[in-house]
């Protein structure tokens, strides 16, 4: 039996799938059915989830394995920060380590254990990273620069009250600082909607982060996710994010200190550093595993992974995990 993971980090939810447990890996077909199916919020085990992280054999130097992210949809992406912490605590579980690197689709990234946010609360850090601006990059096109950072852009906004940044950390973003982040919920759903279809924008789509400055170091950020929609958090949007916070309003954020983001899930910190003309950012948050889930492989291979086939264990993280965003105060 193949234990198939359920896990979130700020309810940015997946299933870690460990190819090396398998006798004969998914096929890349295979992985793409079975993603879909058990992330279908309506049909899949235990309510779904935003994706599927890929735990396959390393090919780079003192890396301990490799990570692989397929959004809900099927699609690939290069990165997912929330889903990476989870990673590292998976293999750090299995290996016995809290400081290694895992390699993933464009870089090696150092990951940490951190304290307990709470009793029962797994914590861990990792790096986002690199981080581009330049429009081949995301690639994005027809936006008459090389690159956006803190700008109108007439072709989503007409009106010009919002200024957007775009970035790669790899995977692409696209932020803007919004005066209230309720009332901008039903325009980030359009915006976010528009740009993850075919438009002449973001050929391959883009992650769309709306946030609202709530103090110095403090923000709130909720983000369209390409190739999922609305979800509860996502861990390089939050981190694209803080760096955008930096570069438009260096007034109200202090390098020298941690961020803290809010999100709809819950909440992470983030820090960013500047090295010559590089950004590096760290991302730090709960690693919480909701559910063991054992089935028999030849449900993974064949798509039928339903419950009845399946034995679900809760691991009680989740109760310890509501407890502690419940003493949140944003
Ligand atoms: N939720 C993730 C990002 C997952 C990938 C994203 N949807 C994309 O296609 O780039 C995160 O926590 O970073």
């Amino acid at each position: 039996m193949i234990n198939l993971k359920k896990v979130h980090g700020s309810q940015n939810s997946f299933f870690i799938l460990d190819q090396t447990l398998l006798t004969t890996p998914l096929t890349e077909q295979e992985l793409v059915t079975l993603t879909k199916t058990l992330t279908a919020k309506a049909t899949g085990i235990l309510g779904g989830a935003d994706g599927i992280l890929v735990v396959q054999k390393s090919s780079t130097p003192n890396t301990v394995a490799q990570m692989r992210v397929i959004n809900a949809d099927g699609s690939e992406a290069s990165m997912c920060g929330n889903g990476l912490r989870t990673v590292a605590r998976y293999l750090a579980e299995k290996h016995a380590l809290t400081s290694f690197k895992v390699q993933t689709r464009q870089s090696d990234l150092e990951v940490q254990k951190q304290a307990e946010l709470a009793p029962n609360v797994p914590a861990f850090g990792v790096e986002i990273s690199p981080v581009h601006f330049e429009k081949r990059y995301l690639p994005f096109d027809n936006l008459g620069a090389e690159q956006i950072i803190d700008r109108p852009l007439v072709e989503f906004e007409p009106q010009k009250k919002l200024h957007f940044t775009i970035m790669a950390v790899p995977n692409p973003h696209l932020i803007s600082f919004v005066p209230n982040i309720e009332k901008a919920g039903t325009f980030l759903g359009e915006l976010g909607a528009k740009l993850n279809t075919l438009n002449p924008y973001f050929p391959d789509g883009v992650n769309v982060n709306f946030a609202q400055i709530l103090g110095p170091n403090k923000l709130f950020v909720r983000t369209y996710e390409r190739g999922v929609g609305f979800t509860n958090a996502c861990g390089t949007g939050m981190s694209a994010t803080s760096l955008a916070f930096y570069l438009s309003h260096p007034e109200q954020c202090d390098l020298t200190q941690e961020i803290t983001v809010f999100n709809p899930g819950g909440m992470v910190k983030t820090k960013v550093r500047q090295l010559d003309d590089q950004f590096k950012i760290q991302l730090i948050g709960n690693a919480t595993f909701t559910h063991d889930i054992l089935v028999a492989e030849s449900h993974l291979h064949h798509n039928t992974v339903t419950p009845d086939v399946c034995q679900i264990q809760a691991t009680g993280e989740q109760e310890a995990y509501l407890k502690f965003i419940q003493h949140l105060n944003a």
